[in-house]
């Protein structure tokens, strides 16, 4: 057993809906196999556990793991393709790049590379946009597996407006699908989630066979895109001709509580209206949002209706890996909603960040805080001395303001260590000497 003697803050209920921040200024969070067994002041729970070994992170302050909704594996080398919007975008940028991955050891790089940045972001759990190509699936699942991230992914299938090497069938998409679920699906940290690149990309037989693979796949997830751009939306009524965006999806059994859409920034209020009865989840990506000049995410409709939101970083059209950005992003976007806006506090991107993401992806009684009984999913945020965050840190007033300073300031160079299960996978020099608790080691 270990005992963390940390400052740690979360959100176990949910600040849109009346709660608000949990600090511990001088926390023991006591660690057993990976799971969080207690936790309260220091003192109390080292005197109630006298023999468990002491791990103290002086300064900075522990967060829950980040999880991301939403984020593409094949697009880490085309991050920062700026000025483009979005089918233009896919063309010109993450389409040539996608084709890249047939080819299996290229493939493997970029899973190493890709699984290596979420884990140095902080993000412990991600539902993740795999491939066009399976074996490439297979390399992203495989690496995952070896880093000991949380993820949910799948094949990414299309059957027409795209390149034609990123084609499928309905018959080999479902087999491929379920080859890849047989083997990954519920093994360790792993699930399978069906995922259609978008509806604009999608016949309705190949729809048609995501839904059976869905139904097929017992407890798999569903993920695609939803109401990002103007254009794109217009493309879709004509190919689909009636019904929304959303319908696409409905009429195949793919709009359920295991459902996570993508962006979301143009909805109808009659499709926030099923979303929320189907309890599906958005996953809002305002770096995206942005640089792709995608609109301007209608969050107090969402919120009106009940919807479900959390966040994803949408690499590579996002400008990165940290969901600490994102929430920043999030903010930001509102500021200048003007009379639209939601105004979001630290406690609110927090919670988007975190348990939202949890909740969005059925893993709230696991992970998304830092609380008796969750799994320790944890980042240390400790900035290099003299830094910016590091000065706003010590002369913060207060947990809220010291969590808005975070936000504002850290960028994956702050996330001094990250845990997953109590293992260490992630930080290094700026950890210093956790005795006891290294890289790879069984907490
Ligand atoms: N942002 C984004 N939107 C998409 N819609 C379909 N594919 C993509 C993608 O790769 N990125
Ligand atoms: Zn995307």
């Amino acid at each position: 057993m270990i005992l963390y003697r940390t400052q740690v803050l979360d959100t176990p209920d949910d600040p849109f809906r009346g709660g608000g921040l949990r600090h511990d200024a001088d926390a023991g969070i006591l660690v057993d196999h990976g799971l969080i067994v207690e936790r309260g002041p220091f003192a109390r729970v080292r005197s109630r556990h006298p023999a468990a070994r002491v791990v103290g992170l002086d300064g900075g302050l522990l967060l829950p793991g980040l999880v991301d909704t939403h984020v593409h594996y094949p697009q880490i080398r085309v991050i920062g393709a700026l000025g483009m919007p979005l089918l233009e975008w896919l063309e010109r940028c993450a389409l040539p790049e996608e084709a890249r991955l047939a080819e299996v050891s290229y493939a493997r790089t970029v899973a190493d590379e890709f699984v290596t940045s979420l884990l140095a972001a902080g993000t412990t759990t991600a539902l993740v946009f795999g491939s066009h190509f399976a074996p490439a699936v297979d390399e992203l699942f495989a690496a995952a597996a070896h880093s000991g991230l949380r993820i949910t992914s799948g094949l990414i299938v299309a059957d027409r407006m795209l390149r034609p090497d990123l084609h499928t069938t309905a018959r080999r998409g479902y087999d491929e699908g379920l080859a890849l679920a047989q083997r990954w699906h519920g093994k360790g940290r792993s699930r399978y989630a069906v995922t259609p690149r978008f509806a604009l990309s999608c016949t309705d037989e190949l729809l048609a066979s995501c839904g059976q693979l869905h139904r097929d796949v017992p407890g798999s997830w569903f993920t695609s895109h939803l109401n990002e751009n103007l254009i794109e939306i217009r493309t879709v009524e004509q190919l689909f001709g009636d019904g929304s965006y959303l319908d696409c999806y409905d009429r195949h059994g793919l709009v359920g509580p295991r459902s996570v859409f993508a962006h979301n920034v143009h909805p109808t209020d009659a499709e926030l209206k099923r979303l929320a009865q189907a309890h599906s989840s958005v996953a809002h990506c305002p770096t995206s949002n942005a640089a792709l000049g995608s609109g301007l995410f209608p969050l107090n409709r969402h919120l009106q209706h009940g919807v479900a939101v959390a966040l994803g970083c949408d690499v590579g059209a996002g400008t990165g890996f940290s969901l600490l950005k994102e929430g920043l992003q999030a903010y930001l976007l509102q500021r200048v909603r003007a009379e639209q806006s939601v105004v979001l506090g630290p406690a609110h991107l927090l919670h988007l960040a975190t348990a939202a993401g949890a909740q969005a992806l059925g893993l709230r009684d696991q992970v998304g805080d830092l609380g008796v009984g969750r799994r320790f999913d944890a980042i240390w945020v400790r900035p290099g001395a003299g830094t910016p965050l590091d000065i706003g840190l010590r002369h913060a007033d207060g947990a809220e303001d010291a969590l808005a300073k975070v936000f504002t300031l850290a960028t994956p160079h702050d996330v001094a260590r990250v845990w997953i299960d109590g293992v260490p996978v992630a930080g290094g020099a700026a950890a210093g000497d956790l005795s006891g608790d290294r890289l790879g080691a069984a907490g």
